[in-house]
C-alpha cells in the first residue's frame, strides 16, 4: 500500500507538471487562433495536426506508448480548436 501511494504521488507531480505545460500550450493556442483569424485562415489545419503528431511520434521514449500517445494527442488538438473557436471575435 506504501508503493501504491507512492506512485500515485509521483503522478500526482507529473500531473501538476503536464498542467502546467497544457496551460502554456493554450496559451500559444489562444495567440495562433488570433493570428489565423486576422489572416482569415481556417481554425483547423490538418496538415499541421499530422506533423504534430508525427513529431509527438519521434519523441516517445517507448514505440509501445505511440498510439496512446496519439489518441491523446487528437484530443487535445480538438480541444485547442474548441478552445480558438470559443475565443474568436475576443
Ligand atoms: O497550429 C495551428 O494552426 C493551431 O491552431 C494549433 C493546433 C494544435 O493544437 O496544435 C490546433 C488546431 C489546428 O488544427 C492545428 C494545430
Amino acid at each position: 500500500m506504501q508503493e501504491l501511494a507512492q506512485v500515485r504521488h509521483e503522478i500526482t507531480q507529473l500531473d501538476e507538471q503536464i498542467t502546467k505545460l497544457l496551460c502554456e500550450r493554450l496559451d500559444a493556442v489562444k495567440r495562433v487562433g488570433r493570428l489565423k483569424e486576422k489572416a482569415e485562415k481556417s481554425i483547423l489545419d490538418e496538415k499541421r495536426e499530422r506533423q504534430v503528431l508525427e513529431n509527438v511520434a519521434n519523441h516517445s521514449t517507448d514505440s509501445e506508448y505511440i498510439p496512446y500517445l496519439s489518441e491523446i494527442y487528437q484530443t487535445i488538438m480538438q480541444e485547442a480548436r474548441a478552445f480558438q473557436k470559443a475565443h474568436k471575435e475576443d
